[in-house]
């Protein structure tokens, strides 16, 4: 048995892919690098450059590895690009998707694990979201992985295939030991751009839009550590293989900061002042989204381990110190 990890040179699939070598599962890295970095594969894994939208390539790594589950994190992530190169999304999160879902239906693949997002919600019209609520994604981003759930869904029901759905709410953080982090050129995520303010690595930062209706104006996200998406994808994956029915689930803590919060997080914990300027919203921001993560909790007992905003920052900057010096 050997899992596929498609995107495991990423920021969050080169965490997981850590979590999966430390248990000795065997691993085999599929990633095109157009955002991730060779280096942050983990040396016990087998790294393949290449497309997830090959059909050749990826049936013929399953049949050569004898792959019995995929984690699927490639992709492109950025909800304001999506906005501007919709159709770009479409080929590389829909498109590519079904091309491996049906090269890993037709592989034998058993078992599937999709990095979803919170962007299918859209605009939840309460701020603690379940997996129930409707799903109305505002941006391209959010549409293009809301059909891949819907395609995974159909191809399953007619198929043996097994799939997690994780519905990742903000991610952050880096790995506690820093042998991989979030290395993303040109990042837009708000402690990552936060965290390189406060080290002068940029010359300010910008809060896109503080008349929202939340406290303070600015919105609200649930931020959750990359390291306790690593374990939600191992006991999904666990629970998958004991013959666990497929499931959709959030992955975030169940409560939420402002963009102001994070910003004075940042400070707090860096020692470091720094500017921030209040520009008009930014399109496709949904106004506040936090994980009703019920579920995850009790279906995987999943119980997270580094729940604590601090120690997220804290281990943003250390990784972003690490790159600094590189
Ligand atoms: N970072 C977040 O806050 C967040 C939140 C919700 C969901 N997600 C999802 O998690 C997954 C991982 O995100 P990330 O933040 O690690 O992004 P990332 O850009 O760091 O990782 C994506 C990886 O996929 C690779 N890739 C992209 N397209 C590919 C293709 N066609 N073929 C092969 N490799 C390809 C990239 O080179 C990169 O290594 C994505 O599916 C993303 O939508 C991320
Ligand atoms: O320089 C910045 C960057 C962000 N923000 C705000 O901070 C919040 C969070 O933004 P960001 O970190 O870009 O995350 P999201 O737009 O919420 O999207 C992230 O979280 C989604 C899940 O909720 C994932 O699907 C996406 O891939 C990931 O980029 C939003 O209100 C932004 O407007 C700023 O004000 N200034």
């Amino acid at each position: 048995m050997a899992i596929l990890v498609t995107g495991g040179a990423g920021y969050i699939g080169s965490h997981v892919v850590y979590g999966l070598v430390e248990k000795k599962d065997r691993v085999v890295v599929l990633d095109n690098l157009s955002s991730g970095f060779r280096d942050a594969v983990a040396k016990q894994a087998t790294f393949v450059f290449g497309d997830v939208g090959d059909v050749n390539l990826v049936s013929g790594l399953i049949a050569e590895h004898g792959i019995d589950a995929i984690m699927h994190f490639a992709a492109s992530t950025v909800v304001p690009e999506s906005i501007a190169r919709p159709a770009a999304y479409y080929a590389n999160n829909t498109v590519n998707s079904l091309a491996l879902v049906d090269a890993a239906i037709r592989g034998g693949v058993r078992h599937f694990v999709f990095s979803s997002t919170a962007a299918v919600y859209g605009n939840p019209t309460s701020q603690m979201v379940s997996e129930e609520v409707p799903t109305r994604p505002v941006s391209p981003y959010g549409t293009s992985k809301l059909m891949t759930e819907m395609m995974l869904r159909d191809v399953a029901s007619a198929s043996g295939l097994t799939y997690a759905v994780l519905r990742y709410f903000n991610v952050a953080g880096a790995d506690p030991f820093l042998r991989t982090g979030q290395s993303t050129r040109a990042a837009t995520h708000l402690i990552k751009v936060a965290v390189q303010t406060a080290l002068g690595i940029r010359d300010g930062i910008e809060i896109y839009g503080s008349d929202y209706p939340t406290p303070d104006g600015t919105c609200i996200r649930d931020y959750i550590h990359v390291c306790d998406l690593v374990s939600a994808h191992i006991k999904a994956l666990d629970y998958l293989r004991r013959g666990g029915p497929s499931v959709t689930l959030n992955c975030g803590y169940g409560h939420g900061y402002s963009v102001h919060e994070i910003i004075a997080a940042v400070k707090r914990v860096s020692g470091n002042d720094f500017a921030a300027a209040l520009r008009p919203r930014r399109a496709g921001d949904a106004v506040a989204v936090v994980a009703d993560s019920t579920r995850l909790r009790e279906l995987l007992s999943w119980t997270p381990t580094f729940d604590d905003l601090d120690t997220i920052v804290a281990h943003a900057l250390a990784w972003e110190e690490k790159l600094k010096l590189q």
